[in-house]
């Protein structure tokens, strides 16, 4: 999104590859999908304060799919309920296709809907079918009308076998893309999911990834996704926004941050050289993984460019013959882990399922009134 890097507070050296934000989004508020600017909330008072987010800003532009990570506690879900108007913040604007969501609720509800737990939200005694119609009619529309393009989603999430069928009775992967297809079946243009992969075997994670994308860009679905699974977020997501200690600390597309952090790392091989000429490579360069064994000297450097020429000179005055060397191919896993501090568990949910449970907050609208209606 263009923006200028900016550290957020976060402690980096100064070759990492950020561009997150301090400032207004850049996208114009009434074209974005999503908007949030100067996003801000705490929960409790005096000694219980809990600052969930401070000064949150991001945009998603219509059609676009963007990864939303952090770690537990981060600020996600507290983020994803004031877009669908389940918190109020303290301070900040959100929109939803320009329309502002805390004073005109309803209105911005017509267009966004999220699945933040999974299977819990769908009514296990109704069949596939009978939750698409659900939910589409508690979305003010006839279920006969859409009928269609229920039948589509169906398809396309290969859920049409099972239609028929109540959810208690499906696998867990099924019932979360029944999940995922009661969420779509209002025709919304915004969805949050989390952990939309869950459960699923590899053939159909693959599947539902595709059909993630195919919505995006054949209807123009605005998606934002937190997952566990880096290898969804590479394959779905066009941008990545990383979320720490209540801000974001990385705003960026999936290729750049992956491209910045290309050639930081190295692996080298190489032969002959000393103790001491390791020590004093050890001493001027950032070696990792390092392995010394007879003849063999092999490590990992993080390096750019001219300090890579700088360690092959020494390297030769130390008598060290470069037998290979090989760029470390950096993954979202490892950006994620470093971009907070060392913090793993990318999607950030807690539980060992992955789903979030937490009770939902006081400021219900109608997305909050489903769910856990066996
Ligand atoms: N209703 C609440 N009352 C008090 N504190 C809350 C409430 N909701 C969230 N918090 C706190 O705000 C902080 C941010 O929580 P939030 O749920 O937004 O983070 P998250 O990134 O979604 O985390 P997780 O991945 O664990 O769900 C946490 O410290 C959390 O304990």
């Amino acid at each position: 999104m263009g923006r200028e890097p900016s550290t957020n507070g976060q402690a980096r050296d100064d070759e990492r590859p950020v561009s997150a934000n301090d400032g207004p989004p850049a996208l114009d508020p009434d074209e974005a999908a999503i908007y949030v600017d100067g996003l801000a909330k705490t929960f409790g008072s005096g000694e219980d304060a809990v600052t969930a987010v401070e000064d949150v800003s991001l945009a998603v532009a219509p059609g676009e799919v963007v990864g939303l990570l952090g770690p537990n506690g981060a600020g996600k879900t507290t983020t994803i309920k004031s877009v669908l108007g389940l918190i109020l913040p303290d301070a900040g604007t959100v929109r939803v296709h320009g329309i502002d969501v805390h004073a005109n609720p309803r209105a911005a509800y017509e267009y966004v809907d999220a699945m933040l737990e999974g299977a819990r939200n769908d009514y296990w005694r109704l069949t596939v079918r009978e939750n698409l119609r659900y939910f589409a009619a508690i979305r003010g529309q006839d279920p006969d009308a859409v009928a269609d393009r229920h039948e589509e989603l169906l398809d396309h999430l290969d859920l049409a076998a099972k239609a028929d069928t109540a959810v208690r009775d499906l696998s867990r992967g099924m019932k979360q893309k029944v999940s995922l297809a009661s969420v779509l079946a209002g025709d919304i243009s915004v969805a949050f999911l989390d952990e939309p992969t869950l459960g699923l075997d590899i053939e159909s994670s693959l599947k539902l990834r595709t059909e993630l994308r195919r919505l995006a860009e054949e209807r123009g679905l605005t998606l934002v996704i937190s997952s566990h699974d880096m290898d969804v977020i590479e394959d779905v997501c066009d941008r990545v926004i990383i979320m720490n200690e209540g801000r974001v600390v990385v705003d960026d597309t999936v290729e750049d941050l992956l491209a910045g952090f290309e050639t930081r790392g190295y692996r080298i091989t190489a032969r002959g050289g000393s103790e001491t000429a390791l020590a004093d490579l050890e001493d001027r360069f950032d070696l990792t993984d390092v392995q010394h064994t007879g003849d063999r000297l092999r490590f990992e450097v993080a390096a750019d460019t001219a300090t890579f020429y700088r360690l092959t000179d020494a390297m030769e005055a130390h008598d060290l013959d470069v037998a290979s060397v090989e760029t470390v191919q950096p993954d979202l896993a490892e950006v994620f882990v470093e971009m907070t501090n060392g913090t793993a568990d990318p999607g950030g949910t807690s539980e060992e399922d992955g789903s979030t449970t937490r009770e939902a907050p006081a400021n219900r609208s109608p997305a909050s009134e489903r769910g856990d209606r066996r």
